[in-house]
């Protein structure tokens, strides 16, 4: 018959192999509160059943193990509840990055700056690198594919997503076509970013994604308005 020191030691191995399993499956983040909880869970439960038989090294051990597991939820608690985002960086993190860890979203929000521009102001060059991925708060730019413009987008979308993170050359140039506020990080900046954080690459994947796709859409409804119209107008001979 086991006693209570037993349950407990048992239970204690149990979460310290069952949070180390889960973390090197992928399900748990190493950074994450469940992670440190379960630590801190299984190292009390093995430091309760050597009150049955003692053993110092190992009492050492889970001692500095609940320790590191408080200090480690209470700067995820620290970060996350001290963090403070603008309401631009709120429009544009709830519109784009509803998913993103606020300590992510800082990190993202870091990496560039807001300005204001004017007419005329360039973000891209058609065929030459992009340098930097823009977000649109207010204010629209023209999108000019060989000289002729093409399309025009406003608040809320990205310019330089299709090429910023893989350095290719961008597919249109793009000017203010009046006062406009705009994000701007450094395409280099963004790169550090995802290696150094891996776990953002999704969600900047998911919001390329999205943005390309509406922009597609848009396109090809400009394109087939086109095509229609040309069809209506009579042939010459
Ligand atoms: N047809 C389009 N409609 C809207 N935006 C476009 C269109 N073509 C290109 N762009 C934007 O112009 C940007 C130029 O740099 P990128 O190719 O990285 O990403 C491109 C898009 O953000």
């Amino acid at each position: 018959m086991l006693d209570y020191y037993q349950i407990a030691g048992y239970g204690g191995v149990f979460f310290y192999l069952g949070s180390y399993g889960l973390l090197q499956l992928g399900v748990l983040k190493g950074n994450s509160y469940t992670y440190a909880a379960l630590n801190m869970l299984a190292a009390g439960l093995v430091l309760v059943s050597l009150f049955r038989n003692w053993n110092l090294f190992s009492a050492i051990i889970q001692i500095s193990w609940i320790t590191l597991s408080i200090m480690g939820i209470a700067r995820v608690w620290v970060l996350t509840n001290m963090l403070r985002f603008s309401d631009e960086e709120k429009t544009l993190l709830a519109s784009h990055f509803p998913a993103l860890r606020a300590i992510e979203a800082k990190k993202l929000m870091d990496a560039g700056a807001w300005y204001d521009g004017d007419v005329g102001d360039a973000l891209t060059e058609q065929g030459a690198p992009v340098d930097a991925l823009s977000y649109l708060a207010s204010g629209g730019v023209d999108i000019d594919v060989g000289g002729q413009i093409i399309a025009q987008v406003g608040p809320g979308q990205f310019i330089g997503e299709m090429a910023c993170m893989s350095s290719g050359p961008a597919s249109a140039s793009v000017r203010l076509n009046q006062p406009t506020r705009y994000f701007s990080a450094p395409s280099e900046a963004l790169r550090r970013l995802v290696r150094r954080n891996p776990d953002i690459a999704p969600h900047l994947d998911l919001a390329f994604s999205g943005n390309i796709r509406s922009k597609l859409m848009a396109t090809n409804t400009v394109l087939e308005r086109t095509m229609k119209a040309r069809e209506a107008v009579p042939a010459r001979d």
